[in-house]
């Protein structure tokens, strides 16, 4: 179930490319751009770090999902599947056998 939903999550994410900015802020940070969204990326990163020195599990969670969701996008905005990273996973760990 979580891997579907994350697959579902994308498809909801490749539509947005071509929606208008002011119908969804995923629309819109598409509009703005690479910069914007690898910002975004950045910001969410540097906010997961500074939760990860808390004990405070619902934000880091917030905060996680904040990061994976902005990093979806980048992948997206690149015109890179995710399952292409996962293939790069698997490549390495596949050489470690
Ligand atoms: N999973 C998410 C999701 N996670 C985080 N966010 C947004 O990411 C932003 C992160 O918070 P920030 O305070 O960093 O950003 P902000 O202040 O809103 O934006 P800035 O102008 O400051 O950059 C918030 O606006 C969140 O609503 C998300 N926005 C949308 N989704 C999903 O994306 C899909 C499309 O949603 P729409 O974009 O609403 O169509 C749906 O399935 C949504 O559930």
């Amino acid at each position: 179930m979580p891997v579907e939903f994350l697959n579902h999550l994308k498809a909801v994410i490749r539509e947005r490319k071509n929606a208008s900015p002011e119908s969804s802020y995923t629309a819109k940070l598409f509009s703005r751009g690479t910069h914007k969204i690898a910002q975004k990326v950045g910001e969410e990163a540097v906010e997961l770090v500074i939760e990860a020195l808390s004990d405070n599990d619902e934000l880091f969670k917030n905060e996680a999902a904040d990061l994976l969701f902005h990093y979806l996008l980048l992948l997206e905005n690149r015109g890179i599947d995710l399952d292409e990273i996962i293939a790069v996973l698997e490549e390495r760990h596949s050489g470690k056998k």
